[in-house]
């Protein structure tokens, strides 16, 4: 695998004070999907900025294909397409003018041939033509994509790719942005969607407070951390949880029908025995049980509320 970012030690002090990266370490391999996933005011933004080039680090190192992204900003700078949170263009200019001209930024020679190829692929070309303004949202969105791959960058930034759009529009974004890897482009995406980290990413990060607190394959990291929920749906639903089960990681539904338990799948003792028998003894009946692999928003909550504790 090529290593096409190489981010090290990073860190990022904003004037004021607030320590927005606290020393992340981070690598990004060709053609991959990696998503950084955190809550709001992680640092997910400013990542993807000083990668960017729009804000500067304070500490460490960030290379892409090799190239130093302060001492050689241009070369490095070449190899990267952004698509920010907020879509901006020139509500009167046409999709293709806005598209060229972001090429034109770049100082890269005119070709209309690769701009043809980029807008069809992003199914724009019957709209080259049209006015911003005349576009519905989810065209918008593929014009900021369309300028951020107009000066042929390999690796693609998407920030909040889908944030404030409806599960439709979700959908043909993911799709949109599958095709573009199979094209062999490296995307990078922030999101505080999990599910979408869940549907797209190879590999996720988990940044909570300016630290990187999980790395890894996603069906790896879904694995490793090896936590499976018990769901026991009762007979007679619950008005609050039995003080005698609080001590365990266990909550009850907000219908008070179903309890769901959340157990380490590795350890030696799941506690499920002790749970059944504790169940039994407070005369609370249940008609069927189920288990299942947490998901990655369970995985994601508790490395959330871990930080909580601290
Ligand atoms: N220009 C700035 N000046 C001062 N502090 C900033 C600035 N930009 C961001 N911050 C702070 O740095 C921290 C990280 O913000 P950042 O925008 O990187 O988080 P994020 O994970 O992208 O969140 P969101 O999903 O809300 O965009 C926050 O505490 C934020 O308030």
């Amino acid at each position: 695998m090529m290593r096409v970012i190489e981010i090290a030690g990073l860190e990022k002090a904003y004037k004021g004070g607030t320590k927005a990266l606290k020393g992340v370490d981070l690598t990004i391999e060709k053609g991959e999907i990696f998503a950084l996933l955190g809550p709001n005011g992680a640092g997910k933004t400013t990542l993807i900025s000083i990668v960017c080039g729009i804000v500067t680090k304070t500490g460490g190192s960030v290379s892409v294909y090799g190239h130093d992204i302060e001492t050689a900003y241009r070369a490095a700078r070449d190899h990267i397409g952004l698509v920010p949170q907020e879509l901006t263009t020139d509500a009167f200019e046409t999709v293709w003018d806005t598209v060229a001209f972001s090429r034109g930024l770049f100082g890269k020679p005119r070709n209309d041939a690769y701009l043809e190829d980029l807008l069809k692929r992003l199914t724009l070309w019957d709209k080259r033509e049209a006015r911003m303004m005349e576009l519905s949202g989810g065209m918008k969105r593929r014009v900021m994509i369309a300028k951020a791959l107009a000066h042929e960058p390999d690796i693609l930034f998407l920030d909040e790719p889908t944030a404030g759009v409806d599960v439709e529009l979700r959908r043909d974004m993911w799709e949109l942005v599958r095709k573009l890897q199979s094209d062999g482009t490296t995307i990078i995406l922030t999101t505080h969607y999990i599910e979408e980290a869940e549907e797209m990413a190879d590999r996720v990060g988990v940044i909570r407070d300016g630290e990187l607190v999980a790395l890894g394959e996603k069906n790896e990291l879904m694995a490793q951390m090896g936590r499976r929920t018990l769901t026991i749906f009762l007979e007679q639903p619950l008005k609050a949880l039995p003080t005698a089960l609080e001590g365990r990681d266990i909550d009850l539904s907000d219908d008070g029908g179903e309890l769901a338990y959340h157990f380490d799948s590795n350890a030696a003792e799941n506690g499920i025995p002790q749970l059944m028998r504790q169940l039994d003894e407070l005369g609370i009946g249940w008609r069927d049980l189920t288990t299942r692999q947490s998901s990655l928003e369970d995985i994601f909550v508790s490395l959330v509320h871990a930080g909580d504790a601290k």
